[in-house]
């Protein structure tokens, strides 16, 4: 499977929220709904570029002030 169906797959799932270009560099920043660090380790070494790529991750959760129900 390439790296653009893999990660269409996962965003049609709802586990891929958001997938945003970093205007001039060849990299993004993505948000993804998962359950726990496991199963985000899991699709991200899942990625076929996994072995070449740099990635940092930050947890994130719902803000007490956001004023959308859904963020979806
Ligand atoms: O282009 C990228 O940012 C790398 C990679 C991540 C998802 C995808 O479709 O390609």
């Amino acid at each position: 499977m390439t790296e653009k169906a893999y990660s269409q797959d996962l965003q049609r799932s709802g586990k891929w929220r958001h997938i945003w270009r970093i205007a001039g560099q060849y990299a993004n920043c993505s948000i993804f709904d998962v359950r726990d660090h496991d199963e985000l380790h899991q699709i991200l070494s899942g990625l076929p570029l996994f072995p070449f790529m740099e990635i940092s991750v930050t947890p994130l959760l719902r803000h007490p002030s956001a004023i959308r129900e859904d963020d979806r």
